[in-house]
Order: structure tokens, then sequence, then C-alpha cells
């Protein structure tokens, strides 16, 4: 890299007073570029004889403050240097001694937040340039443990590649960190540790599920070996008693339902309450509680009471997930009725506005037969949607397009290996139902795959076992996967902007059916969706 054309373009930036639509070097990525005072700093995006795009961090600053980032090359201008280095964690951590945006921060005061979770670290920019203008706050760092786990990644990765994004794409409006789905202490100390504004509790481990099964003899015979003080206080506090929740909206409790409640609910509230106090209080975190992992459906009555026993002990989680009615399974479109699915859904928004948090959509990505309910029940309070990391998915669209015979490889390899995966994940996906056969798959039918529910699930759950296979000391798909995505990242924009606008417009009532969102966004009458992309990212490059 010439550094003396680098400083030119240096002075091109601080001549150019804020318009930067025509600098010389075209690596420049604009939107990336900050001045402050003299000083500035820029990625560069190289692409390299394979197409990839090879970036780069430009700092031009005082020679006095300069020293705590890491270069690869420097030059001295006067007083101040020139330093070109990498994308590492050093020097992210000098950036945000400089620019306190590019760490995350508290979605209070968000409106509406919409969790991402970018499985494969490179989905972020895509994500950013969507977001930028919609009013909604993007929790960007979203992975949970089983897929950390799975992937072989850490937290630090996940944060590193967020927060990069953030600065790249000069994102100044604030981003959220979600340490997802941890269950322990030890998971939870690991998310705070690493930065992470927020905590997603899953309690799903402290959660009785067994008690939705009794009958209600055996329901109140177990409800009756609790002490009589602990039963007195029950009943005493909700049994049938209705609350009121304002605009004609109640919660009534039968016997069943405090039985119920408290039986299934009640180690998992003082689980809360301790995980509140160890962390969330001393390091001022985003608390969203998540019961939606668990078999059976949150009834209005649990809610009500999950929530009135966390705030007698003082605590408003800014989020609260519960198992809606219907199915929210990952990756496909929701299952259910979806008109019971409005009236419930009505009572549990009244419950999250009593308490004073919003209602958490799980699993939120692809829900879009109801998120024209959500965006409109929960306008005016808010709502937090988190996906699912769907956007592997689209990483695979990008590989069914570009190398048709390698997704089916990939499939055939999910299909046949789907057991991997039943322990950390519940689906209808199953390879001795509906999902179609690797054999009835080819070149010509191979995109379908894509839409099709049983095989987004059988994709969508194997990310692990498909990027970490081995042979031979070698992995077999990761670095062809990798290669052809980084090649193609222009493409993997588009699905990316395709696959999550159509949620968004849903969410804020741009559009209001699944239908009108597939037309503006997958228009069938005209242009394929592969060729839509193909042909945006294209005319981009
Ligand atoms: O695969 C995972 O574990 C995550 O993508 C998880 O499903 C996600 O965070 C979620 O809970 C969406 O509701």
């Amino acid at each position: 890299m010439d550094l003396n054309n680098l400083l030119i373009d240096v002075k091109e930036i601080l001549d150019a007073d804020g318009d930067y639509t025509n600098l010389l070097n075209q690596e420049i990525y604009a939107p990336s570029i900050q001045i402050d005072r003299r000083n500035v700093y820029f990625i560069l995006h190289h692409v390299n004889n394979e197409g990839i795009i090879e970036k780069s961090l430009v700092v031009y600053e005082n020679r006095l403050t300069a020293g705590d980032f890491e270069a690869q090359a420097t030059m001295d201008d006067r007083d101040s240097t020139l330093l070109v280095g990498e994308l590492n964690e050093r020097n992210n951590d000098a950036l945000a001694k400089r620019f306190q945006w590019i760490r995350p921060t508290s979605r209070r005061n968000y409106k509406y937040t919409f969790g991402l979770g970018d499985r494969l670290g490179n989905a972020s920019n895509a994500h950013l340039r969507l977001f930028k203008g919609r009013g909604i706050m993007p929790v960007l760092a979203q992975q949970s443990i089983r897929e950390l786990v799975l992937m072989h990644r850490t937290n630090t990765d996940v944060f590193q590649s967020a927060s990069w994004a953030v600065f790249e794409e000069g994102f100044t409006y604030g981003w959220g960190a979600d340490g997802d789905h941890v269950k322990t202490p030890y998971e939870v100390d690991y998310a705070v540790k690493i930065g992470c504004s927020m905590i997603t509790l899953d309690c799903t481990d402290e959660i009785n599920n067994d008690i939705v099964e009794l009958n209600d003899d055996d329901l109140d015979q177990r409800f009756n070996q609790l002490d009589p003080d602990q039963i007195k206080y029950f009943n005493d506090t909700y049994l049938n008693k209705t609350f009121d929740l304002g605009d004609g909206r109640s919660v009534k409790f039968t016997k069943h339902d405090v039985e119920e409640s408290a039986l299934t609910f009640y180690d998992a509230i003082l689980f809360a309450t301790t995980i509140y106090n160890k962390f969330v209080v001393p390091y001022n975190l985003d608390f969203e509680i998540s019961m939606d992992e668990t078999p059976y459906q949150t009834t209005n009555p649990n809610h009500y009471f999950f929530a009135n026993e966390l705030n007698r002990r003082g605590i408003t989680p800014v989020t609260m997930a519960p198992r809606f009615y219907g199915e929210f399974q990952k990756a496909i479109d929701y299952i259910g009725d979806t008109e019971r699915f409005e009236r419930e859904y009505v009572i549990h928004e009244a419950i999250a506005e009593h308490f004073g948090y919003k209602l958490s959509i799980h699993s939120g990505s692809d829900k879009l037969s109801v998120y024209e309910i959500i965006g409109r029940v929960s306008k005016q309070h808010g709502w937090h949607v988190k996906t699912a990391g769907t956007n592997w998915l689209e990483a695979l669209r990008v590989i069914a397009h570009k190398d048709p015979k390698f997704m089916l490889e990939l499939y055939k390899f999910s299909y046949e290996n789907l057991d991997d995966v039943k322990d950390f994940y519940v689906f209808n996906a199953q390879t001795n139902g509906t999902a179609p056969k690797p054999e009835d798959m080819n070149t010509e039918n191979v995109m379908d795959l894509l839409d099709d529910d049983d095989a987004r699930q059988i994709l969508h759950t194997m990310y692990g076992s498909i990027m970490n296979l081995k042979h031979n000391y070698h992995y077999v798909y990761r670095d062809k996967l990798w290669n052809i995505l980084l090649k193609n990242q222009a493409l993997y924009d588009r699905y990316l902007n395709i696959h999550i606008a159509e949620h968004l417009d849903l969410l804020q009532g741009v559009v209001k059916t699944k239908d009108e969102a597939r037309e503006k966004y997958e228009p069938k009458s005209d242009i394929s969706k592969e060729s839509a992309a193909e042909l945006q990212a294209t005319s981009k490059d």
C-alpha cells in the first residue's frame, strides 16, 4: 500500500467538506469516514484477485495520541501520523475510545428494537444499511450459547464483527448486543464481561413443565404440599381475582390458574430475581426474560403471575418473551389461528403495558402472517422482535444460486444427519416426513429448498454440523462455503435486505399482508427473486 498516495487521499477528505461522492480513491469506503478536528479515520476496501473484499483501517491522527492503534504500516506527516491497520480487537478498542457509538447501548427509550443475530459475522453491514432511517434500533450481536457452541464462535468474535460493521457504516444511532438465551450465572457472566448491553435470560431450565400435564386433583395435591404461608399468599393474592388492565382488558385467575402458575413458574421467578440482583443492576443491563422455548403456551394468567411477582420484588424487565398461542417455530411462518393469536396477544400486550415493559417476539423470523397484528397492537407501546439467525439461510440462498451442485450436497448431508441437532432445537421437519428427499432435488429445483418449510428448518438448524464437518483434518464444506459467500457479498447483502425488509414493512404497517410484502420485494409477476437480487447486486458493484 502506497502511504504517500494515502496521505493525498486524507488531505482530499479534509478538503471535501463532508461531500465524499467524488473521491479519487474509490477504495475508500465513504460511509466509514470520520473526522474529528484534523484527525481522519476510515476503512479501505481492496478487492483482491479472487473478487473478495479485503478491509483495512486507516487512521490519520496526532502523533502523540495515536499510540494505542496497532499499525501494519505508518508514515509521519509533521505532527501527525498516518497508519494502516487490521480490523482487529485492539484497533476496535482504540476506535471506541474516540467514538463511543461503536459500543452497544441500552434499548431503553427505543420504542422499536429488532434482534438480528448474524451467525456468520458478515451480515451486519447490509442490516445496518437497511435500518438507517427506519426508527428501529438493531440488536446486531445476538448469538445464543447454543449458536456459539455449534458454530465454534465466541462472544468476542460476534461482538467484534458487529462493532466493526457499525464503524464501517457510520451507524451512530445506537445498537444493541444481546447475551442471548443465557441459562446459568456462568453464561450471564460471560456475556456481561464481553460488553453485552442486554441479556436474554432463558428460564426454560427453571420452569416446571410437568405441571401442565397434571389433572386438577393432582395439581391441587402438589399445590397443597407447599408451606401453609406460601399457599395462603398465593390464594390471597390471586384466587378468583380479576386484574383490570384498562380499556376493557383484564386477567382472571381460577383455582387452576393460580396453582398452575405458581407451581410452573415460581422457581423461574426466584432465579430471575437472583440474576437481576447479581448482574442486571450492577452492570446496568437491559433485561429480557424468555420462556418461549417451553413445550406449553404461556397463558395470560401465567404471564400476569410472572410479571406481578417480579414487580413485587421491584423488577421491571425491558422486555419479556412469553410463549404465545400457536407455533413460533424457527425459520418458518406462524402456525395457528391468527384470530385467536390476536385475542390473546392483546392481553399479553396489556400486561406488558401495565407493568412497564415491552413484549419480545420469539422466534421472530419469518412470522409474516402475524407481524401486521403485532405492529398494530403494540404500535403505541413498542416491541422487540428477535429473529433466529435466518441470515444463515440467505447465505445458503447465495450458495444455491451460485453453486447449485454444492447446495445439493449440503442438503443431502443435512438431511442424513439431522439427529445431530435434535437435542438442541424443536422443529416440525422430519426426514421420515414431508421434507423433500435429496434424491428428488436437482440443479433445476434446488432454490426451492430455501422456500420449503421442512427443508428450511433442516438447513437452519444444521449450520454447526455443516460448518464444522472435517475429513482427514480438513473442513469438508466450510472453506468452500466461505469462498463462495465472500466472492458474492453484494448478492448476499441483497438477499439479506429482501428478507428483513419484508419483516420490517409488515411490523411498521408499510404493507398489510404477507402477499403484499412478497410482491413488493420478490415480485413473481415479472422477475424471480434470484434474478432481481442479482440484478440489483451487480448494478451496485
Ligand atoms: O439458533 C439460535 O439459538 C438462535 O438463533 C435463537 O433461536 C434466537 O436467538 C431466538 O431465540 C429467536 O427467538
